[in-house]
């Protein structure tokens, strides 16, 4: 694989406080990292320094190539354009022509359920939307880099699982992906790399040994002419308007997937061993 970031001895401080301590780190093409750790322990930082937003107080990030970077915020500043007005001044910057955008724009609002919201002002929509149209913004041309910070903390299950399908269609074309994140199934959904970050430290976790043997817990709620997927009966018990269901971690993606296919809305997911 071929590398194109390579950080070395990269620390951070804010206010005297060391955050990162010279910090060691090649990254290649085609990866898929996850940050993860604890509130406050620097994954955010990390992806500033790797994106070139925050300057390392120690340290240098090298870059191999000329690269396109996108970075989606966790938290996307609210504004007065409204989504659509938003999208196109950023896909005409981005020098994709009309036509291109506004159809490429059109799939991705009814991709992520926004279709009745473009022409919202920006300033009156809930944290998860503005980071949908983040998403959708670095979306509209592909990065070689696109850095997400906990990019489905505001996300209702549906859109999520739109997600991990658009990031995994990008890992195909071999995009490098490297996002913070706390949930466990997007790790493992869509990131071949899990970098824990905490007291200054960035180890690599073993994600074969830290996620076998998992099971999630499903729910589903009945959407009009929802049929059951046969395969995924023995698996699920009917609770009125809806279902439950109690899966193994590596079959959960596909079933979330058929069931929707099927008719069903995903209404909640959790570790069974939680
Ligand atoms: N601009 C800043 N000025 C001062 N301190 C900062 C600044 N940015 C981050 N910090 C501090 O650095 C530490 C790491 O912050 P960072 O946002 O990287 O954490 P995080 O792991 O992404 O947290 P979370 O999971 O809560 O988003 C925190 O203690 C935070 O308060």
């Amino acid at each position: 694989m071929k590398e194109i970031i390579q950080l070395e001895k990269i620390s951070k401080e804010y206010d005297h406080k060391r955050i990162i301590n010279q910090i060691d780190l090649s990254i290649y093409e085609g990866q898929s990292i996850a940050f993860t750790g604890h509130n406050g322990s620097g994954k955010s930082t990390m992806l500033k320094i790797i994106a070139g937003l925050v300057k390392p107080s120690g340290g240098r990030v090298v870059y191999r190539d000329r690269l396109l970077f996108h970075y989606v915020p966790e938290r996307f500043p609210k504004m007065s354009l409204t989504a659509w007005q938003y999208l196109k001044r950023m896909g005409e910057i981005d020098g994709i022509p009309r036509k291109v955008l506004e159809d490429r724009c059109e799939n991705l609002f009814e991709d992520f359920f926004l279709t009745e919201m473009v022409n919202t002002s920006m300033k009156d929509l809930s944290k998860g939307t503005l980071q949908k149209i983040g998403v959708i913004q670095a979306l509209l041309r592909k990065p070689q880099v696109l850095l997400l910070d906990e990019p489905l903390s505001g996300q209702d299950m549906d859109s999520q699982m739109v997600f991990i399908e658009k990031m995994n269609a990008l890992r195909g074309e071999n995009v490098t992906l490297l996002m913070s994140c706390h949930e466990q199934y997007l790790m493992e959904s869509i990131s071949d790399t899990v970098l824990s970050v905490g007291e200054g430290k960035v180890e690599k976790v073993d994600i074969t040994a830290a996620f076998s043997g998992r099971e999630y817990i499903l729910w589903f709620e009945k959407q009009k002419n929802a049929t059951m997927p046969e395969k995924y009966r023995p698996y699920i018990r009917q609770t009125g308007e809806g279902c439950r269901a109690r899966i193994p971690e590596d079959e959960s993606s596909h079933m979330i997937m058929e069931m929707i296919r099927c008719g069903w809305k995903l209404r909640g997911m959790r570790d069974a061993g939680i």
